[in-house]
């Protein structure tokens, strides 16, 4: 049996997301967010499933921390409820939330896992929705002050950060395709969008800079890799685009102070045109200390000429799919991990997230999540080929700990290595989670 050993300092972790698994959503003081008012619209979320309950992990985040110090993380990716902290999105400040997460990262920490917060993990609280949401400016200060006061408050407990989770989903997931919260369809409104969220990140990362907090900041893109389906110019080119607006759109303006003219060409060419006020590059051009990844899958992509997302349409090459439908294809992760490397750098790259939905159920007393191993065991190899490359990856953190609400596909897709079961909120730890806790305990793969 040949082995993949990682470095000495090589981290491994779980991650989840606030509105995800914490349930009680209107207990400890908490406001509304955009998904507890999108989950609530009928015909948004399947099933008509939402997050009121989740997993639980309010209340029960002792059980789930107990687990992974069984697996024996690292640490441990979560996200704060920006509505829990400011119910209102600014002004008073709700202690009774400050205190769950204290609670919460205090007992990490007695662990030996460390803490790793996502302060914007999607749940903005619907009173600056109602004015606007990311679309108004006030809304990047209105984060600002919120990452100052958690930033203040959790200053030498949490010395990991990430600002905003994904702003492709924020921006043109949520407000262009429409599928997430709040549901707009406006590729205009979602490029504005998107400019506002990098120019939250870098605000944030420079009042971080400022306070002098010990640590270090990032951000967390999601990326894929698209392969042309053919060598025709139109269908390298809808490859580009479709990587453009969700790698280099988010990655250039922080590591060049520019954003991509590819698309900022294609955008206007597309009545949604980039507006940007005098000194907001310098902003957001602030200096990370790392990034995080988040991986999922790879397509074969060739031009729509019929339009639908940016021209790209995904060619079905008979590749295995997961239970939500994505092609699974480790080659995609080595591929992006790369051109990532290769185009900005020595940066630490985390992998703040990976996972295959795999809709497995509780068969006497466990779960055999075979498929899930095998994605899991071809990522991570794709991780140590990278690494093996010269790509400066720190740590590999899996989607998710837990079973979750799924977004718009609610209850109905599995991502965890731990089962949960919805009724009765038992945990269930499936056959990945026994693979992962070995490789963990190792820090080896076996290849
Ligand atoms: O869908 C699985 C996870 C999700 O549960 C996380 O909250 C989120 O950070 C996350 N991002 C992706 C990749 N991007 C994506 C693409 C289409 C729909 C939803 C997410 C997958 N995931």
């Amino acid at each position: 049996m040949a082995y993949i050993q990682f470095p000495e300092d090589f981290k491994w972790g779980v991650a989840t997301a606030a509105y995800q698994i914490e349930g009680a959503v209107r207990q400890g003081g908490r406001g509304p967010s955009i998904w507890d008012t999108f989950s609530h619209t009928p015909g948004k979320v399947l099933n008509g499933d939402n997050g009121d309950v989740a997993c639980d992990s309010y209340h029960r985040y002792e059980e789930d921390i107990a687990l992974m110090k069984e697996l024996g993380v690292n640490v441990y990716r979560f996200s704060v409820s920006w509505p829990r902290i400011f119910p209102e999105g600014t002004g008073k400040v709700n202690k009774e939330g400050l205190a769950f997460y204290h609670r919460m990262v205090d007992k990490l920490l007695e662990n030996g896992i460390e803490p790793m917060c996502t302060l914007y993990h999607w749940d903005l609280p619907q009173v600056l929705q109602d004015k606007g949401g990311w679309d108004n400016r006030e809304t990047v200060e209105a984060f600002v002050a919120y990452s100052e006061l958690i930033f203040k408050e959790f200053s030498g407990k949490i010395k990991s950060w990430l600002t905003i989770n994904e702003p492709w989903c924020v921006s043109f997931l949520s407000n262009f395709i429409g599928a997430h919260a709040p549901g707009n369809q406006d590729l205009a409104l979602a490029v504005n969008i998107s400019h506002h969220l990098l120019l939250a990140h870098g605000k944030a990362v420079a009042r971080f800079r400022d306070l002098d907090i010990p640590g270090k900041i990032g951000f967390a893109p999601n990326v894929t890799w698209l392969e042309p389906y053919s060598r025709d110019q139109e269908d390298v080119e809808a490859c580009r685009r479709g990587m453009g607006w969700m790698v280099d759109w988010f990655l250039d303006p922080i590591f060049t102070g520019t954003y991509p003219a590819f698309m900022v060409d294609w955008f206007a060419a597309n009545q949604a045109p980039l507006q940007i006020k005098d000194g907001d590059m310098e902003w957001i051009k602030q200096p990370v200390d790392f990034i995080g990844i988040n991986y999922y899958e790879s397509n074969v992509g060739r031009h729509n000429p019929q339009g639908g997302m940016l021209e790209v349409e995904s060619v079905d090459m008979g590749y295995k799919k997961t239970d939500i439908g994505w092609f699974i294809n480790a080659e995609g992760f080595y591929n992006v991990l790369t051109f990532i490397a290769d185009k900005y750098g020595e940066i630490p790259i985390y992998i703040t997230e990976n996972g295959i939905c795999i809709n497995d159920g509780v068969e006497d007393g466990t779960v055999n999540d075979q498929r899930r191993i095998d994605y899991l065991k071809g990522h991570i190899a794709a991780v140590a080929r990278s690494l093996k490359s010269g790509v400066n990856i720190k740590g590999y953190i899996t989607w998710s700990l837990l079973d979750n609400f799924e977004w718009a596909e609610g209850y109905s897709k599995r991502f965890g290595i731990v089962h949960v079961n919805y009724r009765t909120l038992e945990r269930t730890k499936k056959e990945s989670f026994f693979w992962y806790q070995k490789v963990i305990g190792n820090s080896w793969l076996e290849v």
